[in-house]
């Protein structure tokens, strides 16, 4: 690269992440128009790509606050970093589990509430206890509903745990599949949680076919006082059938990582502030892990842990790379080759790859190549019917 790559964030990313950046990029938080971005939960749907902009980069999991159709469009590749918050969040998910089990956030802020009471404060507590005995964990059932990278990790642990857990992911990877314990009995209807469990987590990405299934219905199959607990995104709840379950004592807690101006009035609801990531290893493993997809796919047109582009490699030997983006339909290849064949340029190595409508080609070319023989060639090839991007690395 000649000139320095821009690339600006969105969020404050870990420094370990940030650091990988060579002396060929440039970190601009002003810059009007980056090749690359690097973000976390910044929302970017009323925001216009810069015309430079090549990849986006999500230091986490969810990619709702991306707009996905519109990148793909205009050729941008978005990733994420899948699993590297796992963990984290895993472990929030079972402290949160057994603290409200035990009624312990209810149990602190009542005991604030003592703090005028002098000598008092011993003997106020041992009398004041009992409104807040809880229940024990082990024995119970916990649904775990998507069971990726978050929820495999809190359906093994929660068995460990001592629980009955049961698991629905219709379209659980095989990896995720070969890593879930046997204990876990995986069930193919969510209805079956919905009715056994006394505890529900949810770890699915918001989708528009995600969007509210918590709602008034879902709540009338389960058993009463369930906890839920959301660590997923709150608009998977419908906030106001929430609110009358919890009134109901349909729902015993409602444990949001979510919260909002409705979720904070709610009475049994454990609001807290979207922390399930916040940990310094996961915020280092994802940054890290963020910064060094983008720079992979800016120096070598290398794709992997895209959410709009298929996973794509070539070994990078040096070659002058050409990559292109375009709609998956008969005969792109050919004609794309056939241009190269008319700028006299030949292939050393190429891979083609589709995901949905879309696919990915790389065609490293051979020979002593200047930039003269590429004249032209972008210009050439954007002519082709479906073609949405190209770029030539050299
Ligand atoms: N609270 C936080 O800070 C935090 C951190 C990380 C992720 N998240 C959220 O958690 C979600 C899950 O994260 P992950 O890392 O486990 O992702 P993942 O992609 O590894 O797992 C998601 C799983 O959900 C399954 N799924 C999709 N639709 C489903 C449906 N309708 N019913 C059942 N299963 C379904 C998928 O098959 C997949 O196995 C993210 O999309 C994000 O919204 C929140
Ligand atoms: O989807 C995710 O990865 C989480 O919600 C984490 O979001 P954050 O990076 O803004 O903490």
């Amino acid at each position: 690269m000649s000139k320095k790559t821009t690339v600006k964030t969105l969020n404050a990313i870990s420094e370990k992440g940030l650091s990988l950046l060579t002396e060929d990029y440039q970190l601009d938080e002003q810059a009007d128009n980056p090749e690359g971005i690097v973000l976390r939960s910044y929302n970017m749907h009323d925001m216009t790509f810069p015309s430079n902009l090549k990849a986006i980069a999500r230091a986490g999991a969810g990619v709702n606050n991306i707009p996905l159709d519109r990148a793909t469009e205009e050729g941008i590749v978005v990733f994420n970093t899948p699993g590297a918050n796992a963990n984290a969040v895993k472990e929030l998910v079972l402290t949160s589990l057994m603290a409200s089990s035990r009624q312990i956030f209810d149990g602190i802020m009542w005991v604030k509430t003592l703090a005028d009471q002098g000598a008092d404060v011993p003997k106020l507590v041992e009398q004041g206890k009992k409104q807040f005995v809880g229940k024990e964990i082990s024995g119970k059932t916990l649904g775990v509903i998507g069971l990726g990278a978050i929820g495999a990790r809190v359906a093994n642990d929660a068995v460990e745990l001592g629980m009955d857990v049961i698991g629905y992911d219709p379209f659980i990877s095989i990896d995720m599949a070969w890593n879930l314990s046997r204990a876990v009995q995986r069930v193919l209807d969510i209805q079956e949680v919905f009715e056994k469990a006394d505890y529900i987590t949810m770890h699915i990405p918001l989708t528009d076919d995600t969007k509210e299934m918590f709602n008034k219905d879902t709540f009338k199959v389960m058993k009463d006082n369930v906890y839920i607990l959301n660590f997923s995104r709150g608009e998977l709840v419908h906030d106001d059938d929430m609110k009358q379950a919890l009134e109901d004592g349909v729902v015993g807690k409602y444990i949001t990582d979510f919260p909002n101006a409705k979720t904070l009035t709610m009475k049994h609801a454990i609001p807290i502030p979207h922390l399930g990531a916040s940990s310094e290893e996961s915020e280092e493993n994802c940054a890290i892990m963020a910064v060094r997809q983008l720079m992979d796919y800016l120096e070598t047109g290398n794709i992997k842990n895209s959410v709009n582009f298929p996973d794509a490699a070539l070994p990078y030997r040096g070659h002058k790379r050409l990559t292109a983006f375009h709609k998956n339909i008969p005969n792109m290849v050919g004609q794309i080759t056939s241009v190269l064949s008319n700028f006299n340029l030949n292939i050393a190595d190429m891979t083609n790859r589709s995901y949905k409508e879309h696919a990915y080609t790389l065609i490293d070319l051979e020979g002593d190549i200047n930039d003269a023989d590429f004249m032209g060639l972008e210009d050439k090839l954007m002519t082709i019917d479906g073609m949405i991007m190209t770029r030539v690395i050299q």
